[in-house]
């Protein structure tokens, strides 16, 4: 599977969000790094179609997404940074409700929301109402309501942000464990966030891609296209290099 996007800008007035960027995406996980305001989250929406670009377009096989309709939104799981919870249903019923959402039947949306809190580690918890849970526990029924739908893309956008260093490491690791075969793409800023968990690092400043790099998670097959290539072996200090400024 590969997605690629070309060209792809969204302007906002005369803000350009995303400026023409031009990426190749194939099974493995890429960490998008930017300061705050370099274009991540309008890239992920995009990828998304919760937007439409400006210009350019975005390609699943060779094939524009914009004339696949509901089987592109099929492949699709995303996880937003603001993610609509309702505290007073329990974790059961969002994931059961969320199934629903995204077409499941009934049997089949009982089963996998079953699978799924058990999978990331609130098989316990399902009966607990969602405004008791803390934010890490919060952040993986997210991450289950992503993979509700078994999708081959998975979009995640700071997925971290919040959680203390205990829930960040068994991210890493639930994030090992269902990445496979698929296009994973997650946002952050913050670099250790990433280097230990990406197999591609993904630059953005300014809605452009400043540098992509291969962690020592090397994917074979993930290449990509515009920015400086390089080995991201001291991702920190290039992060200081393009931010520092900004991040002071
Ligand atoms: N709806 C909008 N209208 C106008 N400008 C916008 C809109 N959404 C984003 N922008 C601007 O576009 C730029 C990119 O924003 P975006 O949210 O994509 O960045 P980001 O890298 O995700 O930042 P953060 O880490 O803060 O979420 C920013 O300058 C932002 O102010």
């Amino acid at each position: 599977m590969q997605l690629q996007t070309k060209q792809l800008t969204k302007k906002y007035g005369d803000k350009t969000a995303v400026n023409h960027l031009n990426l190749i995406f194939s099974n493995g996980i890429y960490g998008l790094l930017g300061a705050n305001g370099a274009g991540k989250t309008t890239l992920m929406r995009l990828l998304c179609g919760l937007q439409k670009p400006t210009e350019g377009e975005i390609l699943l096989n060779g094939k524009p997404v914009s004339q696949m309709g509901a089987a592109f939104a099929g492949l699709l799981g995303y996880l937003p940074q603001q993610f609509p919870y309702y505290p007073d249903f329990t974790a059961g019923e969002y994931l059961r409700y969320m199934a629903a959402v995204k077409g499941l039947g009934r049997e089949e949306a009982q089963k996998r929301s079953g699978e799924l809190l058990s999978a990331v580690g609130l098989g316990r918890k399902e009966g607990e109402k969602i405004r008791r849970f803390s934010g890490g526990m919060k952040q993986r029924l997210g991450i289950a309501q992503a993979l509700l739908n078994d999708p081959k893309i998975l979009i995640f956008d700071e997925p971290t942000a919040g959680l203390d260093p205990k829930e960040r490491i068994r991210f890493r690791s639930l994030l090992h464990s269902f990445a496979e075969n698929k296009i994973v793409l997650l946002s952050t800023h913050i670099v250790s966030d990433v280097e230990n968990t990406a197999d591609i690092i993904l630059m953005m400043k300014d809605g452009k891609l400043v540098y992509t790099g291969r962690t020592d998670r090397t994917a074979e097959s993930a290449r990509c296209i515009g920015g400086q290539a390089g080995a991201a072996d001291n991702l920190e200090k290039l992060y200081l290099y393009y931010f520092g400024e900004e991040e002071a």
